[in-house]
């Protein structure tokens, strides 16, 4: 099943901002700067003239370290189709991989160069730390020394403590909330690197630009996560492959470790998160996830014939976060412990129901009755959501001009408090009606994608290397450097310069661990 974004009347991709990054970042990756960060990472400005921009190329080109090339790894975003919140407390959730996705350009420095580099454009960030100066001593102490087989399911608050001072002179001079998305997205990346990496790493610039929109309940964070977890993986040589002769069971181990310090990344950003984003994201396709014990790996049960739903992602660009959501439904829960627990308990039978119903072998996603069957445990869903308290009056407005005119079922996906809805598409509505729909949403400020699910999980691309269609494919293809990455104009020119899909299906170069048998 492959995904494609296909933005509804006449909006693409690149005209999405990226919502939190709106408040300093310009979304296409030619970003300001820090002023205290002028080397390394920062030798490649933007805006420049074509001789400024060779010379920093060869300067750059002479940094990198010829041992270790240039590489990228790719992470896709997911919609929660039945069971968020719930599956934070224990109760199962159907998810699935979107076509969206972030990618992470990694290059490796020079010897001499002993420092690292974030570069998160989206968010306007670039930090970067002296790597002597981190705190190894405490994360290679004996008593909280991690390996990368390791199953880590709390963060260690006297790890966490001892990034802190590493984290104070992010973006000094942000507002508040553009520092606490800085910060997070570096504590995050610090917690992973210090937990696999050790002091004799190499300099490195990490570089992320992502087309998912961030807050948005898409899983921004997750597959951030997961693309900084395999990359690290990838940098300390433990993974395998991703190879195509390799077996499935050999695949599934390594995705399973890169799931797992993903999951570690995410609860840096989330505080509680159920891991199912992480899960859905470094495995790709759709899943059935479930976690009752948080010191025990989740059950998860791939659903590898998803039937290809006719979908409408509607984001309503308010901005939410979901750290606050789920602490949101914690609250309630311990207010009205058995109240909340029964309709947690609803949204799990709502979940198993809608498995069953799409394993029957006459469940047809083009049939009316199936889908209404789908579509009445969406509705089902969405409200035992409202009650409890994370829908939002933007979610609500696309269900009065969606649901009430009878074209399809709503219900909101991810955290909600705003980002987006998915709705399931009636048939038999007129195209002209979906036409007019899409006008009313743009003109009150929402975005819309039409999608299907269920794409690949977390892929590599080692080296940056890729074929294009253009004459560099004579030489061995085009060589993705890092002002190359930085200046693809928008979400749309990251799409078409690195993306998996290249916008006309797979392009030669990413490699997928396959862990169907
Ligand atoms: N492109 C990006 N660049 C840098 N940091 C990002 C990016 N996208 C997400 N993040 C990090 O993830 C955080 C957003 O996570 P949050 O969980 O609130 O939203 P989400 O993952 O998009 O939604 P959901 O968890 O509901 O699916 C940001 O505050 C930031 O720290
Ligand atoms: C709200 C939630 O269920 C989904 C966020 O995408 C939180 C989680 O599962 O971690």
């Amino acid at each position: 099943m492959s995904t494609s974004k296909l933005p509804l009347n006449g909006t693409n991709g690149s005209q999405r901002s990226n919502r939190n990054m709106a408040v300093s970042g310009n979304g296409n990756g030619n970003t300001t700067h820090e002023s205290n960060s002028s080397s390394d990472g920062d030798s490649i400005h933007d805006g420049r003239s074509s001789g400024e921009a060779a010379r920093r190329k060869k300067l750059l080109r002479k940094n990198s370290s010829p041992m270790m090339p240039a590489f990228m790894v790719s992470a896709p975003g997911k919609v929660i189709v039945f069971g968020e919140h719930a599956v934070v407390h224990g109760k199962s959730a159907i998810a699935a991989s979107i076509s969206l996705r972030s990618y992470l350009h990694v290059t490796t420095l020079s010897k001499s160069r002993r420092t690292i580099c974030l570069r998160f454009p989206d968010v306007d960030l670039v930090h970067k730390w002296n790597i002597d100066d981190l705190p190894w001593s405490v994360f290679s102490h004996p008593s909280k020394k991690k390996y990368y087989y390791d199953l880590v399911t709390r963060i260690d608050p006297e790890l966490m403590d001892s990034l802190q001072p590493h984290l104070e002179d992010i973006s000094p001079h942000k507002p508040t909330e553009v520092r606490k998305i800085h910060q997070n997205s570096a504590k995050s990346f610090l917690y992973l690197f210090l937990s696999l990496g050790s002091q004799k790493f190499p300099g490195c610039i990490y570089t992320l630009r992502s087309t998912i929109p961030i807050g948005a309940g898409l899983g921004s964070s997750a597959s951030i996560a997961v693309c900084l977890a395999a990359s690290l993986l990838l940098q300390i040589r433990t993974l395998s492959g991703p190879h195509p002769d390799q077996p499935s069971e050999e695949a599934r181990l390594q995705v399973e470790r890169i799931n797992r310090w993903a999951f570690v990344g995410e609860m840096c950003i989330h505080g509680n998160p159920s891991g199912l984003d992480n899960t859905v994201s470094t495995q790709g396709k759709a899943v059935v996830y479930q976690r009752t014990d948080y010191d025990k790996p989740p059950t998860v049960t791939p659903l590898w014939n998803f039937p290809e739903l006719p979908l409408l992602l509607v984001d309503t660009r308010q901005p939410k976060s979901t750290a606050v959501e789920v602490a949101k439904v914690a609250k309630l829960r311990d207010t009205h412990p058995k109240l909340v627990g029964s309709i947690l308990d609803a949204i799990d039978k709502v979940t198993r129901t809608a498995e069953s119903l799409i394993d029957e072998e006459d469940f047809d996603s083009e049939e009316q009755e199936s889908l209404r069957r789908a579509g009445e445990l969406m509705s089902i869903n969405h409200g035992l959501l409202v009650s409890l308290g994370v829908s939002h009056p933007r979610l609500e407005r696309i269900r009065e001009l969606v649901d009430y005119q009878g074209m399809g079922w709503t219900k909101l996906t991810g955290a909600g408090g705003g980002g987006c809805s998915i709705t399931l598409m009636k048939p038999d509505v007129p195209g002209a009606e979906w036409k007019k729909l899409a006008g009313k949403l743009e003109s009150e400020g929402y975005q819309q994608f039409k999608t299907t699910l269920g794409g690949d999980g977390v892929g590599v691309l080692w080296p940056a290397v890729l074929k294009n269609g253009l004459d560099e494919d004579e030489d061995g293809g085009m060589e993705i450097d890092l002002e190359k990455f930085l200046n693809a104009p928008g979400t749309d020119g990251v799409e078409k310069l690195v993306g998996v899909h290249g916008g006309t299906g797979e392009r030669e170069g990413w490699k997928f661990w396959r862990v169907e048998s």
